[in-house]
């Protein structure tokens, strides 16, 4: 299944955290399921913070791209844009709060949640949580702003 990600054009591809151009990144993919979005991945045992456990700055990154990818999600539906080819809305991130509630466990499928809290012309609110084993273990806020096609060229 396509993520809004698979939408960004190439320029914008690049992204460590959800690039589908990036070889070394985590290339998450976020879709809706239902009114809110979804994105998964699978921590690798590297990704420790202590033997068992991911590292937090990982699962910081992981709510960013997918606090991104819902905006942009959030965005394309309230501006009634039909996503096809590259033509998706792009966010950058400009504010990120975490809350580690309980420890990750690595050895697992992590799901992420997130539910889009107020939409604008640019500025795009989600609040984001991550499950681990169906267990909640972290939860986040992501302020997202709209940027031009043109942004970083
Ligand atoms: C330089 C590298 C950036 C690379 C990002 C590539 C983007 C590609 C897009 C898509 C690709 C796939 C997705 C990628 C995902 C990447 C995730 C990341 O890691 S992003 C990197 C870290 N983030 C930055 O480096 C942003 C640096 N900051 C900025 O560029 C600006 O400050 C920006 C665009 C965030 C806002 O600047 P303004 O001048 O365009 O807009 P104003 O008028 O200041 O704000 C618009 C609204 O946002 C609120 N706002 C701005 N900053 C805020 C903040 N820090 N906290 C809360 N609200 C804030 C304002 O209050 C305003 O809200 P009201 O419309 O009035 O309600």
């Amino acid at each position: 299944m396509k993520g809004i990600q698979d939408y960004y054009p190439d320029h914008f591809a690049h992204c460590y955290g959800c690039g589908r151009l990036n070889e070394h990144g985590h290339q998450i993919k976020t879709f809706w399921e239902g009114e809110g979005t979804l994105t998964r991945f699978v921590p690798k045992e590297y990704h420790t913070a202590i033997p068992g456990f991911v590292y937090g700055g990982l699962l910081a990154s992981l709510i960013d791209c997918h606090g991104t990818g819902s905006a942009a999600l959030a965005l394309a539906k309230a501006q009634g844009i039909e996503l096809s080819e590259t033509n998706a809305p792009r966010c950058v991130t400009a504010s990120l709060q975490v809350k580690y509630l309980k420890p990750t466990p690595i050895g697992g499928e992590i799901v992420i949640k997130g539910k889009i809290k107020e939409v604008g012309a640019r500025k795009v609110i989600v609040e984001a949580e991550l499950f681990a084993n169906g267990v909640l273990c972290v939860v986040g806020e992501v302020v997202s702003v709209l940027v031009p096609d043109n942004f970083g060229l």
